[in-house]
């Protein structure tokens, strides 16, 4: 299995100079889909920004395929590595048209069939494509969102807190595909959520953020069943406390 991102000992501060992330390493291979979770402030959405250069850390090394993100060409490496947020924004047009800025920015266009694909990975009715994008519903933009960034037929997904401000049943939905995109299209995803059962549903691995330093990994069933650091321990037991089933 190839290497895709190499972490090496990043360390990135906030506009005071306090430290947000204390030396992280790690390595993310090919096809895996990681669950990143922690304590809210303990740093995950810096780091996943860090991953596509939405910001660059005070020091350390990230490498993707073994080259420095700072020799890269930033709208290349956001092609390869794309990024879904918790809130889709959908830009002013059409469903289709939203699809097509990605691709744009290549000088590159969209056939109606691949169109018809991108919607039909993300269980959209090809119907869609002519609605004003900003009259969707919420789970409706969440999906246009992410068939946006597949547009740009990204080797690695970046989702930050993506089902967090969906109803229930929308946010399973976006969960299955999700997963099907990884078990069929072996993408690499990293997923931060604070949502432990979605971390632990979905994950292979899992990654805990806490304090600015990831403090475990490894598998995503060891790691909730058997948790070796005491924070994780904490943390893990508290939130399945609070909703009630602690395993
Ligand atoms: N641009 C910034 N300037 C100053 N402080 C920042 C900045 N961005 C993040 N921080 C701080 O860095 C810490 C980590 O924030 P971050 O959003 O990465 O955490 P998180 O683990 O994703 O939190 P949550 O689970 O609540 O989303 C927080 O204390 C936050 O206030």
């Amino acid at each position: 299995m190839e290497e895709l991102i190499t972490i090496e000992n990043v360390v990135k501060n906030d506009d005071k100079g306090n430290a947000i992330l204390k030396g992280i390493s790690a390595k993310v291979m090919d096809g895996e889909l990681i669950t990143i979770i922690g304590p809210s402030g303990s740093g995950k959405s810096t780091f996943l920004s860090l991953l596509n250069r939405m910001t660059d850390p005070d020091s350390g090394i990230i490498r993707f395929k073994g080259k420095n993100y700072l020799e890269m060409n930033v709208l290349e490496l956001r092609r390869k590595i794309g990024m879904v947020f918790q809130v889709p924004t959908m830009l002013s047009g059409t469903v289709r048209e939203n699809l097509l800025i990605g691709p744009k920015l290549f000088r590159q266009t969209l056939s109606e069939e691949e169109i018809d694909n991108l919607l039909e990975q993300v269980a959209l009715p090809k119907t869609l494509k002519d609605q004003d994008a900003r009259t969707l519903s919420g789970g409706q933009k969440q999906r246009v969102s992410l068939a946006r960034t597949l547009a740009n037929k990204p080797e690695i997904l970046l989702l930050d807190e993506v089902t967090a401000s969906l109803d229930p049943t929308s946010s399973l939905e976006i969960e299955g595909l999700v997963q099907v995109l990884h078990e069929q299209q072996r993408k690499t995803i990293l997923w931060v959520t604070h949502n432990l059962k979605q971390a632990k549903r979905v994950g292979q691995y899992t990654w805990v953020i806490a304090n600015g330093k990831i403090v475990e990994q490894g598998p995503t069933e060891e790691v909730f069943e058997n948790p070796q650091h005491e924070i994780t321990k904490e943390f893990i037991v508290t939130a399945f406390d609070q909703e009630g089933e602690i395993q």
